[in-house]
């Protein structure tokens, strides 16, 4: 003992860092050990060599060794290839600290803020072989030494934070926790693009960036960006903590990757008959908790008394008042301790960062896809690149563990658009390349990656092994018109005050808000006399004559302008049926039309969702369109003036779009039964053409089927129901639904030439390859995760769309 070596301070704090368990402890130890080898993290440009130089410690080589190896990657240019920039990152979740990584190691200057104050989620992901790779590549093992040890891969949220943090502080990333992000400032004088913070840590001196990632989970969405619903029939899912002691009796009890009831029949019977828990499956991780996550049906949680009241809307049924949290607790411990064989001794509920029983319910029927990934701003000269990640971009679906996975895949991509950025690649180009990548993005699966993870980097190619990134072209990132000054409010209140001042004068109009002051008619058509005097005579219009004048108005929009009008003439002209948001849209494009050949440097970029529009070079007017009648216009092909079905005219805001048809939503009808159809749950009828349900309570055919496939493959419940079979690549793939919840399941099938020689044999495919398959937006059920190449025109598709009519059973 006495000749051994005094630990020197800095090996302790070293030390003490790397074993830190909460957020505050990694950033106390961090600037502690800074302090006290005098190295200064805001020297971002040398901080992590001068570390390394002076921090001569084996345990911290370890580390300088996973690192380093990782940025040696080519691609970060030695760490100069965004040299010059700077990256503001919203929010520390998981995949904002790996993008901030990223970020650093391309040689961003990288600040991220996050607005809680400790990492608390107890909840535990699951990760895909290329994520545990990439993890052990930065150093995963040297921060936490039981990371990955148990028999499946996974990670509690909070402890994944812990390491990326880690990692980002030894590359020099500032990180500011219990500071939220309020917003963009944009620039003014010499100032460029700044953010506003609660509280502001840099109250003098702002900090100024060039690129802007969002990271801050589903529920944030920063200005600018629009986001596309994915609806399925209800699922209710429950996440469930328990205390892990560690004990050896703990260790023994087995994890469950995830067992679903068409897979195991008996396991969900004694499970109900046992303790009235009916559940379509359930996840058990051994993490730092014992982790719990199911998907329970909701009949037996009224039955139960979880819930007190059955609702049909899913926010009304989960809200906080109608839930029993007692008997949620004990419903969750059941599922558990069953689930377990009862074989978890003293189960004993974690506490959530209210200290309360961390148990929870949550809808995920509803689930956010963000129909961009990336958008530049520029005012004033000063080019802002934005750029969204994790949940923000894609809300996954928590059975599939696809989160933290893609969350991943688009922190690196994120990183290789800024790279670009960095490198001066036009800004068209780099947006064009980023929404190119993001096509893939939901189609990927741990399947279709590449096999060698040890490869991966933020070059796009070295993941994905069919990524074509020019599928966008740069004539395709459009320009829309200047967006609304910093929120929708401001911008709303601009568009009142242009309607205003160009009305004034104009006798019996005054304009004073966007539903009243517009009954007359009189305001739209002094609105188009002032821009285009020779449309109207307006001394020829009767104050009382509403109906007309609006209907004149709105028929010169049209043709003049492209404008579709939103509502009836005759629903503009009664006062009470006027809709503010259907003004403000319907008075968004004409302020668009009349306006845009001034535009000011000002505008957003991002690629159009549907195929380009192809407009002349150079034609700004041509290209530029709002937001809101891009997003509302008809795709390519189609009319938006005739409803399909009756062939009487259609106003924006009442029809339904079908495989590109527009229908009246009363007129989309199932042609057998005539029920109405509601997206992502009807069928084309090739030969027929006519439209129909896929109500499984409507089909009676497809019970046969189900009977016979389970027979063969035991793969399929009984009382599942085929909604829609197609065939991607040389895999078929099923759509089912449970008939009692409905809730989507998707089941692969490697030989589908057999496949469909039974749906042939039973008479069930009536509609072969090369059939129109649906599309993205009218799959909007979770089977846009999983089937994405219903919507990539690439690949034949093929449509089996047999309903029968009649009930199941009758
Ligand atoms: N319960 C669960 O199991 C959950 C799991 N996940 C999983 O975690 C993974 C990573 O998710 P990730 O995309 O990183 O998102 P996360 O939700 O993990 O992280 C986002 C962070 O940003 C914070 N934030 C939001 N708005 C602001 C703001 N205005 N200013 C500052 N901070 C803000 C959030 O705080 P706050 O949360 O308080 O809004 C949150 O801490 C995914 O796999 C996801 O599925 C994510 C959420 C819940």
């Amino acid at each position: 003992m006495a000749n051994q070596e005094p630990i020197r301070p800095s090996h302790a704090l070293f030390d003490l860092f790397v074993t830190a368990e909460s957020c505050r402890d990694v950033q106390k130890h961090f600037s502690a050990l800074c302090e006290q080898l005098q190295v200064d993290p805001k020297d971002f440009r040398v901080f992590y060599s001068k570390l390394k130089e002076r921090l001569n410690y084996w345990k911290a080589k370890d580390l300088w060794v996973k690192i380093d190896k990782r940025a040696s990657d080519k691609d970060y240019q030695q760490r100069k290839a965004c040299a010059e920039n700077k990256c503001l990152v919203l929010g520390a979740g998981p995949c904002g600290l790996r993008a901030a990584v990223e970020l650093a190691l391309l040689g961003a200057q990288v600040l991220v803020v996050e607005k809680r104050a400790s990492f608390s989620r107890n909840n535990v992901l699951h990760l895909w072989p290329y994520t545990v790779c990439d993890l052990r590549g930065l150093g995963a093992k040297k921060l936490y030494g039981r990371f990955c040890t148990g028999t499946l891969d996974h990670i509690s949220i909070r402890q994944l934070q812990l390491i990326l943090l880690k990692v980002a502080l030894v590359l020099g990333v500032e990180v500011l926790t219990a500071v939220e992000f309020q917003g963009l400032e944009e620039p003014s004088g010499d100032k460029g693009w700044t953010a506003k913070l609660h509280p502001n840590p840099h109250p003098t001196l702002a900090f100024e960036f060039d690129v802007f990632i969002s990271a801050g989970g589903g529920s944030f969405i920063p200005d600018g960006f629009k986001h596309k619903e994915l609806r399925a029939t209800l699922a209710i899912g429950i996440t469930a903590n328990f205390t892990n002691r560690h004990t050896v009796a703990e260790a023994h009890v087995e994890e469950i990757a995830g067992v679903a009831g068409i897979y195991n029949q008996k396991f969900f019977h004694d499970l109900l008959t046992q303790t009235g828990i009916d559940l379509e499956n359930i996840v058990y991780y051994k993490d730092e908790t014992h982790y719990f996550v199911m998907t329970a049906k909701k009949k037996s949680l009224l039955k139960k008394g979880v819930i007190k009241q059955d609702y049909s809307d899913a926010e009304q049924l989960l809200a906080r008042e109608n839930v029993d949290h007692d008997a949620l607790w004990r419903y969750a411990y059941e599922a558990a301790n069953f689930s377990t064989n009862r074989q978890l001794p003293e189960l004993e509920f974690a506490t959530n960062p209210a200290g309360r029983r961390d148990v929870a319910m949550f809808d995920f029927t509803c689930m956010h896809r963000a129909e961009h990934a990336s958008l530049v701003r520029e005012r004033r000269g000063k080019k802002l690149l934005m750029g969204l990640v994790g949940d923000s971009l894609v809300e996954p679906f928590w059975p599939q563990g696809t989160g933290i996975a893609r969350g991943f895949l688009a922190a690196f991509d994120t990183a290789w658009m800024v790279r670009s950025w960095g490198l001066g690649v036009p800004y068209l180009q780099v947006l064009a390349e980023r929404e190119s990548i993001y096509q893939l993005l939901s189609q990927t699966n741990a399947g279709n990656t590449k096999n060698d993870c040890t490869s991966y980097s933020i070059r796009p190619s070295t993941r994905y092994p069919h990524v074509n990134l020019s599928a966008i072209k740069v004539h395709q990132v459009r320009l829309p018109p200047p967006p609304p000054e910093q929120n929708s409010a401001g911008g709303v209140e601009d568009l009142l005050r242009w309607c205003q001042k160009n009305t004034a004068g104009y006798a019996g109009v005054e304009v004073k808000d966007f539903t009243l002051s517009w009954t007359s008619g009189l305001a739209l058509c002094a609105l188009i006399h002032h821009f285009r005097p020779q449309l109207i005579d307006m001394s020829s219009l009767n104050e009382s004559d509403a109906v007309h004048n609006h209907q004149l108005a709105m028929d010169l929009l049209e043709r003049e302008l492209s404008i579709s009008p939103v509502v009836a003439a005759s629903a503009m002209a009664s006062s009470g049926l006027i809709d503010k948001l259907s003004m403000v849209l319907y008075l968004t494009q004409v302020h668009d039309k009349f306006k845009h050949f001034s535009l000011t440097s000002s505008f957003l970029c991002f690629p159009q969702p549907a195929a380009p529009p192809v407009a002349p070079e150079g034609n700004l007017g041509s290209v530029v369109k709002g937001d809101i009648e891009t997003n509302a216009a008809p795709a390519l092909g189609s009319s938006s003036e005739d409803c399909y079905s009756c062939g009487q005219r259609l106003y924006l805001l009442a029809r339904v779009n079908a495989m590109g048809k527009f229908f009246h939503r009363d007129c989309f009808t199932c042609h057998k039964c005539g029920h109405q159809l509601r997206l992502g749950g009807y069928t084309f009828h090739q030969t027929t053409g006519g439209w129909a349900t896929i109500d499984p309570s409507h089909i009676a055919g497809f019970r046969v089927f189900v009977f016979v496939a389970s027979e063969r493959s035991q793969l399929i419940h009984r009382e599942q129901f085929w909604t829609s079979v197609g065939i991607v690549g040389s895999n078929a793939f099923l759509m089912a639904q449970g008939r009692e919840t409905n809730a989507a399941q998707l089941l692969y099938f490697p030989h589908y030439p057999l496949l469909l020689f039974f749906l042939c044999r039973f008479g069930l495919v009536q509609a072969c390859a090369g059939g129109d398959g649906p599309t993205d937006e009218e799959n909007s059920t979770y089977s846009d995760e999983d089937v994405p190449s219903l919507s990539d025109e690439d690949h034949p598709q093929l449509s089996v769309l047999t309903p029968h009519p009649g009930r199941v059973g009758e």
